[in-house]
């Protein structure tokens, strides 16, 4: 069933809001331009090894969930720097679990290149 059109023009605001934070959150912080260096490489690496459909899936939902967890990253260090300028251990915690969840998915991350990308290089050695 096709929503009215006030409901269609939201979604496709909604849809330029959530790209604005993304460009706003690449704009400003240097660990993201470095997830977007990461993402062309990975992906060039990708094409390069001829990757399978099921190796791509892996590699794209670890890319997401990189940039997914860097982006509430950013968030909550935004959130966390307007609600309490000055110091305040929930403020420190805020901060401190946020790059947690970047931490771990980094590290998710790393463990499927290495079970992707670690065989297609071994095979290129030999
Ligand atoms: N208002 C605050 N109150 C208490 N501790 C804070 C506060 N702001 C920052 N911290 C502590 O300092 C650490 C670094 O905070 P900061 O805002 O510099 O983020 P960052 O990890 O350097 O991120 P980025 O480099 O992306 O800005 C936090 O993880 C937290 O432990």
């Amino acid at each position: 069933m096709r929503p009215p059109d006030g409901l269609w023009r939201r979604r496709v605001a909604s849809f330029g809001h959530a790209f604005r934070g993304v460009w706003a959150a690449l704009r400003s912080e240097v660990h993201l331009q470095f997830h977007a260096l990461a993402t062309v490489v990975v992906i060039g690496l990708g094409f390069y090894c001829n990757l399978t459909r099921l190796e791509w899936a892996l590699v794209a939902l670890a890319i997401a969930s990189v940039w997914a967890a860097e982006l509430v990253n950013t968030a909550i260090e935004a959130l966390t720097d307007l609600a309490s300028p000055a110091y305040h251990p929930l403020a420190g915690k805020a901060k401190d679990v946020a790059a947690g969840a970047v931490l771990l998915a980094a590290l998710g991350a790393l463990v499927v290149g290495a079970l992707v990308f670690g065989p297609h290089v071994l095979a290129g050695r030999q």
